[in-house]
């Protein structure tokens, strides 16, 4: 499935940056083009993929290429105002070429957060293409105004883009590491994930063919329209002379070899995949659909494996649309990719929610009790005020 790429505020140009660095090594070309747009210069300079012809400064005379310091309704109406920016570079893009925008963003902080629905609703408005979101969640601990936003913005983003595939922080940070000194490994984790799952069917230069194939419309389809989606991995190192092309699939935690049969290895694989560490936690039971992609080498690819696979995965969601596929590649490890879509049951959604409303009550108090020794010192007809200096 081919993409184009738009990353705003620094999450979301990072991600972008990691999803053109993947997709330059498997050379899938899933990747069509890449823009990045932010209200911050510094931000966009430390991009290393993605070139100065293809970087968007907006708020230029608002906050003067400084961002917008978490304030997302700043974001929001700065990148509205510059927006004619941004569509003006995404038609240099060869659009015809595209299946899909995907417009990503970290949610917690002010430029992403309110900048990135502007964004999508504005392609959506223009382009026939779906538009497709990726939206990161902040970690628990960044604070109350991160928080605020991304619940602000995760209700927002959703209502403008198809999709929107979520990525929570706060599940795949590390014990014992800074959040900020695992971007790195995050932002590799999720190139891979989404690397394997759109690269699936563009094939990977061997000329090797799938025998069931996932092309763009099956991505599409189990996308749907409308709903937030998350994504599982797993992979399995096979016990052969290493072949370097794909040793990409076996970053995170693969497996050695399992010794068992290709049926049974696929099976277990998707077993993990789903059950396993998801891009965003939460109950697959009850998502609307899903999507199985497993890659390796063509002659461990067996279908009944993907069947079964697709079986298994239909009892534990409760949903008869998974859809399934190969995707061979010459490697040494086989991977799985579960796409779930349509989830509900997201306790970190509802987490996220709750303490926004919290937050949003407790300024709502502030605000009220400030007015209200305002009003009792007006009533009073006390008129002094102390001096602040
Ligand atoms: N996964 C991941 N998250 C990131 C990365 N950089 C920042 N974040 C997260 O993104 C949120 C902050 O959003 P940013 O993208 O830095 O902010 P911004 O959209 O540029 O907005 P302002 O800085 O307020 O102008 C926080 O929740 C961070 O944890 C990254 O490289 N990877």
């Amino acid at each position: 499935m081919k993409l184009a790429l738009i990353g705003i505020g620094q999450a979301g140009g990072k991600v972008v940056d990691a999803l053109v660095d993947y997709e330059r090594q498997a050379k899938t070309g899933f990747v069509v083009d890449a823009i990045a747009v932010n209200t911050a210069r510094a931000d966009l300079r430390g991009l290393r993929n993605v070139p100065e012809s293809r970087q968007v400064l907006v708020g230029l005379t608002r906050v003067k290429g400084h961002g917008v310091g978490a304030d997302n309704e700043l974001g929001a109406e700065v990148t509205a105002e510059d927006v004619g920016d941004v569509l003006s570079m995404v038609d240099d893009l060869p659009v015809h070429e595209i299946d899909a925008f995907l417009v990503v963003a970290g949610l917690g902080g002010g430029t992403g957060s309110g900048g990135a629905p502007v964004v999508a609703r504005e392609l959506k408005h223009i382009y026939t293409e779906p538009v497709y979101g990726l939206g990161i969640l902040p970690a628990r601990d960044e604070g109350g105004i991160y928080t605020l936003n991304a619940a602000r913005s995760l209700q927002t983003f959703v209502r403008e883009v198809d999709n929107l595939i979520v990525f929570d922080n706060d599940a795949w940070r590390k014990t014992g590491e800074s959040l900020e000194a695992g971007y790195g490994s995050l932002n590799a984790e999720l190139a891979r994930r989404l690397g394997v799952l759109f690269s699936a069917g563009e094939g990977d230069g061997s000329g090797a063919v799938a025998e069931s194939v996932v092309d763009a419309s099956e991505i599409i389809n189990t996308l749907g329209s409308g709903g937030i989606s998350t994504i599982g991995y797993a992979a399995v190192e096979l016990d052969r002379p290493k072949r370097g092309l794909f040793s990409r699939l076996s970053g995170g935690k693969a497996d050695a070899e399992d010794g068992g049969d290709s049926t049974n290895r696929i099976t277990s694989l998707v077993r993990r995949a789903a059950l396993g560490r998801l891009t965003m936690p939460c109950e697959i039971a009850g998502a609307e659909r899903g999507l199985v992609v497993v890659a390796g080498p063509s002659d461990v690819l067996s279908r009944r494996g993907i069947e079964r696979a697709r079986t298994w995965l239909e009892d534990e969601t409760g949903t008869m649309e998974i859809r399934g596929g190969d995707y061979p590649v010459g490697s040494n490890f086989v991977a799985a990719v579960v796409l779930l879509s349509g989830v509900y049951d997201v306790p970190r959604v509802k987490e996220l929610q709750a303490v926004a409303i919290e937050t949003q009550r407790d300024m709502l108090a502030k605000r009220e009790s400030s007015a209200a020794s305002l009003d009792d010192l007006i009533s009073t007809g006390d008129d002094h005020i102390d001096p602040l200096f």
